[in-house]
């Protein structure tokens, strides 16, 4: 696949989309899309309510068939092809703004709860060893290993938020999806948890997909920003780059009821 240039940098696309069309209920949603997601760094998927976002991530993750369009997925091939979309799903993790994390639990097996897909699902076995050490270091990854073994219903919301990434980095993902994953936290802590996926996006060379409703979280945590409009792509560039007017272009852009769209930042 060819670099991905992002500003003046150039980076190798682990995901490239081309010529991608959806249609849900009958009716044309995303027409035409082409991008690419490059390693270690996070893009940032915006625009307004009902555009096309979640629907962008569940192709991504194989759960709707486009009608037309192609994703391929670097060293593998086409989403469609045999066996890809397995493979994808296996080095890929989500991560959600409800975790939906079980309480009565220690938080150590929450983050386990991420790797049960490697074992019998009527296992009552314990976890080996192994197993736990990894949750472990995920754990401390997120700063939360002096709080292993409390019980994630006694955790601050931002520490459960943590749980729920480290539940995704348990898998040593090389994807990473997010719909929304920062809007149930206020602004100052998503920041902050960006800032901590952000660094181990670049450590580990991951490739992270967000879609964030939040612009200023938008600019400040990812390399680069797809503004959707009208199903199509309407800004494709460094995060620096979407400036006031590619946002009034996106947000200002009739809604298919004749609403005018207010952007969330400001509305
Ligand atoms: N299963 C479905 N059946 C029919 N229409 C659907 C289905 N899922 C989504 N849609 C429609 O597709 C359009 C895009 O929905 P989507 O959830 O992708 O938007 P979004 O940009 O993520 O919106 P929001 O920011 O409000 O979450 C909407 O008009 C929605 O009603």
């Amino acid at each position: 696949m060819n670099a991905l240039t992002i500003g003046s940098q150039a980076w190798r696309p682990a995901l490239t989309i081309v010529g991608l069309s959806v249609m849900r209920g009958g009716r044309p949603i995303l027409n035409e899309i082409s991008t690419a997601f490059a390693e270690g760094t996070i893009t940032a998927v915006v625009g307004p309510s009902g555009v096309g976002k979640t629907t962008l991530m569940n192709v991504l993750n194989g759960l709707v068939a486009p009608q037309a369009g192609r994703v391929a997925v670097a060293g593998l091939g086409g989403l469609g092809e045999p066996g890809v979309l397995r493979e994808m799903r296996r080095r890929t993790a989500m991560v959600f703004q409800d975790h939906a994390l079980i309480g009565r639990l220690p938080a150590i097996d929450n983050v386990l709860l991420g790797l049960a897909d490697t074992r019998h699902p009527l296992s009552l076995l314990p976890w080996p060893r192994a197993a736990r050490e990894r949750a472990a270091l995920a754990l401390a990854d997120v700063g939360l290993l002096s709080r292993a073994t409390a019980r994630t219903d006694t955790l601050s919301g931002g520490e459960r938020q943590r749980v729920g990434i480290a539940r995704a980095l348990v898998r040593a993902p090389r994807l990473i999806l997010g719909d929304e994953p920062f809007a149930s936290v206020d602004p100052v802590l998503a920041r902050r948890l960006g800032g901590e996926l952000r660094r181990l996006v670049v450590r580990d060379g991951l490739t992270a997909v967000l879609v964030l409703h939040q612009l200023q979280l938008a600019r400040v945590l990812a390399d680069r920003i797809v503004g959707l409009s009208g199903g199509r792509v309407a800004f494709d560039g460094p995060a620096g780059a979407f400036d006031a007017e590619a946002e009034a272009a996106i947000f200002s852009a009739p809604a298919p009821n004749g609403d005018r769209v207010l952007s969330p930042d400001n509305s």
